[in-house]
């Protein structure tokens, strides 16, 4: 390519960024980094690439982090063993503090770090701060029948304040999924269900799950074609038939979508900016979870 063409490619893809531009500037978007998709060095510094990038362009970005494979690797060298139920961890007493520890001191602060290299702009902190997550116990559902699974909770209240008070003084807030009971107790909490959660609370425009896949496959384990769109009632009809770490994260966009954030979208955190490519391309990367078509927003911005 001379050098006419490829100065006349740059200048098209950022005027292909404009409307997207436009119709995000100001708007929150929560993210979920994903524990299978933040192990790769590389990745991970893209990653933070983007978030900034996007707090640069005028969205305000909200992280949550996961760290499944960070939390098993350290009950591994404790001799503790990893045991998920529907996707969730079965979480003793002991576990918890391995959790928390691992999440809050560990994961949590790596993200801040990596984010911060490019400005002063994360701060870290749990659902546990300032009570932004309220949580209860909650059960696992295996065929149908309930399962106890330790010290897992649902989050059944979020308190934005801190977050919006965050937010508004141009700072990229990094949740860890924790959160505090209404008497004090401490929950692990899915990071896909707390970064839901959030979206809903601050009415965000996209919920991003970054994961280790593609995206939603139809008829996974047996093919790997994705779904590139569906409805929530769609994937209503599609959950129960899902299996592991899907489970909770089709249940987190389900739920947002119907409580009203724009879309949700799963993507492939081991492709480099697919966030990026995401919010700022019309090309639809991953899987993206829309409301029932009477209340489905225009795909392309005026
Ligand atoms: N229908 C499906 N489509 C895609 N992945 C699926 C599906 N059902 C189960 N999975 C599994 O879910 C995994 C993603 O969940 P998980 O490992 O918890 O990711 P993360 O660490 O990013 O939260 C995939 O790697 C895949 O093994
Ligand atoms: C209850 C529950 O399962 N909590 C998760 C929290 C971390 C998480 O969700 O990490 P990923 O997003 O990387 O899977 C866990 O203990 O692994």
């Amino acid at each position: 390519m001379n050098s006419m063409n490829s100065t006349n490619s740059k200048a098209r893809t950022v005027i292909e960024a404009l409307p997207w531009l436009r119709r995000f500037h100001g708007k929150t978007v929560v993210i979920k980094f994903g524990g299978n998709a933040m192990v790769d060095e590389e990745l991970k510094a893209a990653f933070a690439q983007d978030v900034v990038s996007l707090r640069y362009a005028g969205l305000r970005p909200v992280v949550v982090h996961g760290g499944g494979p960070q939390i098993s690797a350290q009950l591994d060298r404790l001799g503790l063993v990893s045991e998920f139920k529907a996707g969730l961890r079965v979480t003793t007493p002991e576990a918890m503090d391995v959790v928390r520890m691992v999440l809050a001191g560990q994961v949590q602060r790596e993200l801040v770090g990596l984010l911060n290299r490019h400005g002063p702009f994360a701060v870290g902190m749990t659902g546990e701060d300032a009570h932004t997550m309220t949580a209860v116990r909650r059960m696992a559902e295996v065929d149908g029948e309930p399962v106890d699974i330790g010290l897992v909770g649902d989050i059944v209240a979020v308190d934005p304040e801190t977050l919006e008070a965050l937010l508004a003084c141009g700072r990229i807030p990094v949740v860890s999924p924790v959160a505090r009971g209404a008497g004090g107790e401490i929950y692990n909490i899915n990071a896909d269900l707390a970064a839901a959660a959030l979206a809903e609370a601050l009415s965000a425009e996209k919920l991003i799950v970054l994961t280790d896949v593609e995206g939603l496959y139809a008829d996974w384990p047996y093919s790997t074609d994705v779904i590139r769109s569906l409805t929530v009632s769609e994937l209503a009809a599609m959950l129960p038939g899902l299996a592991s770490g899907m489970v909770p994260k089709m249940e987190g966009c389900l739920r947002a979508v119907r409580a009203g954030v724009g879309t949700a979208h799963v993507l492939d955190g081991r492709v480099p900016h697919s966030l990026l490519l995401e919010v700022f391309t019309g090309e639809g990367v991953g899987t993206a979870v829309v409301p029932d078509p009477a209340v489905i927003p225009d795909r392309v911005p005026a």
